[in-house]
């Protein structure tokens, strides 16, 4: 896997999943197999575009579940070709979504995969609608536990703060594992 420390690939066709990541839960990994499934069929590298450190720790001083290199392993495990991670810093927040379109345009997205409420750019002014203007986006279907509610950073943060490892583990997929 290769590995992009603050600086995006120009590449001629990819796949590209873009998030916080944080914990790698069943939702993440279900995001970045589609990514890395979607980069075999069409013969292009699967890339997953990440954060270190994660937005929301940034900018609320939420509790970080795994540290940069924990996340590349599991990314490396479940099989994307290219990684790229972004400082995300004072600097980072300033890039407006237009110049952060373009940033992602050197890679030739096909495909791009995110969330519903993915946002992006200074002041989170970019959204999935604007993305679509330029861009193939896939909307992956929300990954819920058992119980029906949908898996995040969020909530794996809450049941930390409660104690509840067992939960912890269950929507980390500590069971399933990955491949
Ligand atoms: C270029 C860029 C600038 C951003 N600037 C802000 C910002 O000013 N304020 C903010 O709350 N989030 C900002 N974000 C973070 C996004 O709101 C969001 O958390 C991030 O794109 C990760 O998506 P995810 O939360 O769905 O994983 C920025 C993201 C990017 C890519
Ligand atoms: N349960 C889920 N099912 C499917 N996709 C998910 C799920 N949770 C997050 N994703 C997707 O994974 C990518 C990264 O998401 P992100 O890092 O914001 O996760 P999160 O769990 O929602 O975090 P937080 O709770 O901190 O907002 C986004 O494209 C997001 O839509």
């Amino acid at each position: 896997m290769k590995v992009h420390d603050n600086n995006t690939p120009d590449l001629h066709g990819s796949v590209v999943a873009i998030g916080a990541f944080d914990g790698m839960h069943l939702g993440h990994q279900a995001v970045i197999r589609e990514t890395v499934n979607l980069g075999e069929i069409y013969n292009i590298p699967s890339v997953v575009y990440t954060f270190d450190t994660p937005p929301r720790a940034y900018f609320q001083n939420s509790t970080i579940l795994m540290n940069a290199k924990e996340k590349l392993e599991m990314v490396k495990k479940l099989g994307a070709k290219q990684v790229v991670i972004a400082s995300f810093n004072k600097d980072y927040v300033q890039k407006s979504a237009e110049s952060f379109i373009k940033e992602l345009n050197k890679m030739h997205p096909k495909e791009i995969l995110v969330g519903n409420d993915f946002r992006f750019g200074k002041g989170r002014s970019g959204n999935v609608q604007l993305l679509k203007k330029y861009f193939n986006v896939r909307i992956i279907e929300p990954v819920r536990c058992t119980r029906g509610e949908v898996i995040s950073s969020t909530r794996i943060r809450k049941l930390i703060a409660l104690g509840d490892t067992q939960g912890v583990g269950a929507l980390l997929g500590e069971k399933e594992g990955v491949k």
